[in-house]
């Protein structure tokens, strides 16, 4: 393990492109949450001192564990839930406070939820056109037109919710929601219900779909893949409090509590001390970069594609396991303090458990979190697989 390859290699935070987002704004939004609370017990609140808005056109994604609050935001949003305190804003009206509850459907907003809720009875292209009774028949129908051309249900007007696939469901779904030009699209896991391929494709029609039909729009989710596919900022929760609201990039490579960073992909933690310029670690020396002073103690994230496996005989790190991913193997490695981290490489670099091995660490960024007695146990147990110090 060489420190000065680490060293060299990295940027600092400073000199990135990353941009960074302001979780609430003046300008014009569509939505804008202010310190918002809500509580199904007296006690115990769901979600607590939410701020954030949303600016005409953009997709913004609720992620996070489950039962951290996102379904309760887009409730409290659709005017479902109470707030306890705060205020929500759509379209510059105040729509919820302690003391103001607008009727859902005086709130203009469109709902697609996992199970779509068709009506069974009713044929596809009437279904589209369920809230349209205000508009005349030909009205009507170039609006269910247009959005059976949209939506790719072109052909299966005439069919009934049970003759169609999931995904079809979904779609015929979307359309009713859209036809009503709804000033916010609220969409709750809407891909929960559908295989793996079809939620892909999914996911891209939508995105299209939205940015076409220039839909503001908010999606609930708990797959950080689905949030930085489709979204122009996400807003990460954690046990009903807002942890980060910022841009996909900056969420994966920026995060600003260990929790995010855990939770959007892999990531270890290496403890670190800094000296003037530098953090020491076991991995080689990285950037200072939020200017500590010397001595303080702190812990580096490093994701597995920033390290990379050099066989180097004697050298003091081992593999311990390969996991293989189809694109990628990842590699459990511990070094020789007994540190666990990982390494992505590709799919045909294979090495035996066993192998001494050196790390050459490319880390782009770096994000530096305070060492202290609560850390190691802030990333709740997900898919993530960080190991801190
Ligand atoms: N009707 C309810 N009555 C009491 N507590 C509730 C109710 N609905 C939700 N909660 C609680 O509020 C918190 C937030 O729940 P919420 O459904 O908003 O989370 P979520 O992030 O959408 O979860 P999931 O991803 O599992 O749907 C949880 O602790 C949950 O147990």
């Amino acid at each position: 393990m060489n420190g000065s390859d680490t060293g060299e290699q990295l940027v600092k935070n400073e000199e990135t492109a990353l941009a960074t987002a302001e979780p609430t704004s003046n300008g014009s939004a569509v939505l804008e949450l202010r310190d918002v609370s809500c509580a199904y017990e007296a006690t115990r609140p769901a979600v607590e001192d939410i701020s954030f808005s949303v600016q005409q056109g953009e997709i913004l994604c609720l992620l996070g564990p489950s039962g951290c609050g996102k379904t309760t935001i887009l409730r409290a949003i659709a005017g479902f839930e109470r707030v306890t305190t705060g205020t929500i804003t759509l379209s510059g009206r105040l729509v919820s406070s302690r003391d103001t509850l607008v009727p859902t459907e005086q709130r203009h907003i469109g709902m697609v939820f996992q199970e779509y809720a068709l009506f069974p009875h009713l044929r596809v292209d009437k279904n589209i056109a369920f809230g349209l009774n205000h508009l005349s028949r030909p009205q009507q129908r170039a609006i269910v037109g247009d959005l059976l051309a949209l939506t790719g249900l072109r052909g299966l007007e005439h069919r009934y919710p049970h003759e169609l696939s999931g995904g079809q469901q979904q779609r015929v779904a979307l359309a009713r929601a859209l036809a009503l030009r709804p000033v916010l699209l609220l969409l709750d896991e809407p891909f929960s219900n559908l295989d793996p391929d079809m939620a892909s494709r999914m996911r891209q029609d939508l995105h299209a779909l939205l940015r076409q039909t220039k839909t503001t729009a908010i999606l609930v989710t708990h797959d950080h893949d689905e949030a930085f596919s489709m979204a122009d900022h996400v807003a990460v929760l954690n046990r009903g409090r807002l942890e980060q609201f910022d841009t996909p990039e900056a969420i994966y490579h920026l995060p600003t509590t260990p929790f995010v960073a855990d939770f959007v992909g892999q990531a270890d933690f290496v403890s670190g001390v800094v000296d003037n310029h530098v953090v020491t670690t076991e991995l080689g020396d990285f950037p200072n970069t939020q200017k500590l002073a010397t001595g303080t103690k702190v812990v580096v994230m490093i994701r597995p594609d920033d390290i990379h496996i050099v066989p180097t005989k004697g050298a003091n790190a081992r593999i311990v396991a390969r996991q293989f991913k189809g694109s990628e193997n990842v590699y459990t490695i511990r070094l020789a303090s007994g540190q666990i981290v990982h390494s992505s490489e590709s799919s045909l670099s294979i090495y035996q458990a066993g192998t001494a091995i050196a790390l050459r660490v490319v880390a782009t960024h770096t994000v530096l979190f305070p060492q202290s007695p609560e850390s190691p146990a802030e990333p709740e147990s997900h898919d993530g697989n960080a190991s801190i110090p």
